[in-house]
């Protein structure tokens, strides 16, 4: 069977973006993981799925699998590529689209500039909701926020947790390129009081306005960017007393930029979105 895709990327957070509304794509976890190794398939972090829409309101149906070939919740530097695919695809003549998700619906606009900003809807702070289990491990409230004692390696590392959709755990660090990323990262993602596994973030406090960070993902690994991810570190900040809205985030691929005004506000999240090239492939 012939695949037509589209590589893109979102401050290099890459992407094989499918329209599966003009094309049969039900593949398995094996074959979404496939496409994504960057030996034997085309390579990417994530896979994005354009379908179309169940909800009423809403245009397009957003379906997302990790290079790992599990389906997840949201992907947010995914939504600025599937909203720059959809209008270069003719697929939507509106600048501003409204995109159901695994969890919730998401709302991105096309700029001027040629960036995308979402909106990508209120980030949920019950830790129960992320989902982590906190049960006996007594948190420290910093802030509007809870930092929770994580025993990591032998070591015991202090994270907050927020939900975009999908589960986040940010931790504070004094400089990102020392981070111990490549050494805790797998042991947070795949920690047990995170019941579906979580994204582990790694924040550098620049200024009130401003971090660098770094992700390692869930079942992608460290990306050199991660959209969520940032949306959930500037709440964390925000909430810890460390951050105003708006911030920068720079990441390791390139710039993103969120705001949020406080609980039960939507996040908004602005970068790039670019296409790489076009394929078919035989799957
Ligand atoms: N690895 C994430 C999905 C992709 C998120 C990231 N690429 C983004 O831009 O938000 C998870 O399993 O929740």
């Amino acid at each position: 069977m012939k695949l037509k895709f589209t590589k893109m990327h979102g401050a290099g957070n890459d992407f094989i973006v499918v329209d599966a509304i003009h094309q049969d794509v039900s593949l398995n976890a094996e074959q979404w993981r496939r496409l994504a190794d960057r030996r034997f398939g085309i390579g990417a972090d994530q896979i994005l799925v354009v379908e179309r829409p169940v909800l009423d309101g809403c245009d397009f149906r957003y379906r997302i699998f990790n290079s790992d070939g599990g389906e997840v919740e949201q992907c947010g530097n995914g939504a600025r590529a599937f909203a720059r695919f959809v209008s270069d695809k003719g697929l939507s003549t509106e600048r501003s689209i409204r995109v159901e998700t695994m969890k919730g619906i998401i709302a991105p606009r096309l700029e001027d500039d040629g960036s995308v900003t979402v909106d990508m809807g209120a980030p949920r702070l019950d830790p129960a909701e992320v989902p982590f289990d906190s049960a006996g491990l007594g948190g420290w409230a910093e802030g509007e926020d809870t930092t929770w004692p994580l025993p990591v390696g032998g070591k015991t590392v202090f994270v907050s947790v927020v939900s975009m959709g999908n589960p986040h755990a940010v931790q504070v660090v004094d400089d990102v390129d020392t981070a111990p990323v490549e050494q805790t990262g797998p042991a947070i993602e795949a920690h047990a009081r995170f019941p579906q596994r979580v994204n582990a973030g790694y924040m550098q406090v620049v200024d009130r306005h401003h971090i660098r960070l770094r992700v390692y993902e869930r079942g992608a690994g460290e990306t050199l960017a991660c959209g969520t991810g940032a949306c959930a570190a500037v709440v964390a900040g925000i909430r810890r007393g460390l951050l105003d809205s708006p911030v920068r985030v720079s990441a390791r691929g390139g710039e993103l930029s969120i705001a949020w005004n406080g609980a039960g506000q939507p996040v908004y999240l602005s970068g790039p979105a670019v296409t790489v090239f076009e394929g078919e492939v035989e799957i």
